[in-house]
């Protein structure tokens, strides 16, 4: 149990974080996206990944969406997730094209779980791309609070032991800080790509 007042501390650090975020200059977040979405792409060219989990972007996040429509164009699949808010859970749908996105909890577009494809536990991605408020070099992040990618990677450390999985944080260079604060609960990126490229985390 963290104690009343780093819960305090982590409110205003995601408050501050999102306030910085949103006060991007919106020209620039174009900019940034498509870079950080050509280094995604170098980057899953050269490890040779075929499924990717990612997120549909919402409020000022880095937009995704180049990486996502150049990985339909090459056959690599991308799977995004719906959340359930009663459990905090997250499912991953296989996502095809924009069309099939219906309005989901927080205002972030998600999967209609009616047409699309469910990811079976059992089959494993190679990468994971995880959005979030804060990063650090050591693999820290944080994001809206609500533990979801927390719980998925705490889940996912049990089921997918058969092969390694690459978790990457993805973000503006703005959004790296010197140091997360981190709790044991709190999954560990091996890397974070900006619009300045992908870097691996390191140790510590
Ligand atoms: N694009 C995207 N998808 C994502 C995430 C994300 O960060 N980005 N998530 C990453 O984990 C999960 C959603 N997590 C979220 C958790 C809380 C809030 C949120 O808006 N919280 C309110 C306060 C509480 C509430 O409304 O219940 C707030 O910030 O004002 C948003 C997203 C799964 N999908
Ligand atoms: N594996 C887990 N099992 C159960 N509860 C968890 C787990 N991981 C995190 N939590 C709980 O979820 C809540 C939010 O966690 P945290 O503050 O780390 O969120 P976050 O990583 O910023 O959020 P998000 O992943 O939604 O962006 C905390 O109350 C935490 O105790």
């Amino acid at each position: 149990m963290m104690g009343l007042e780093s819960e305090i501390d982590k409110s205003v650090l995601r408050a501050r974080l999102a306030a910085e975020r949103d006060a991007l200059n919106e020209e620039l977040r174009v900019v940034w996206s498509e870079r950080c979405s050509q280094h995604l792409v170098n980057y899953v060219q050269e490890c040779g990944f075929n499924r990717i989990l990612a997120y549909v972007p919402f409020r000022s996040e880095l937009n995704i969406s180049p990486f996502v429509e150049w990985c339909w164009s090459s056959d690599v699949e991308v799977w995004v997730p719906r959340c359930r808010r009663q459990d905090r859970s997250m499912t991953f749908y296989r996502l095809r094209d924009w069309d099939n996105l219906v309005d989901g909890a927080y205002g972030i577009k998600e999967p209609d779980p009616e047409t699309m494809e469910t990811l079976s536990e059992a089959v494993l991605p190679d990468l994971v791309i995880v959005p979030g408020l804060g990063f650090d070099y050591h693999g820290g992040r944080i994001g809206y609070g609500g533990g979801y990618y927390d719980r998925y990677a705490a889940a996912a450390s049990n089921d997918w032991k058969s092969k390694p999985v690459s978790w990457i944080g993805v973000g503006y260079e703005s959004q790296i800080m010197e140091k997360v604060p981190t709790e044991a609960h709190d999954l560990r990126l091996g890397g974070i790509a900006t619009e300045t490229g992908v870097r691996t985390s390191i140790e510590a």
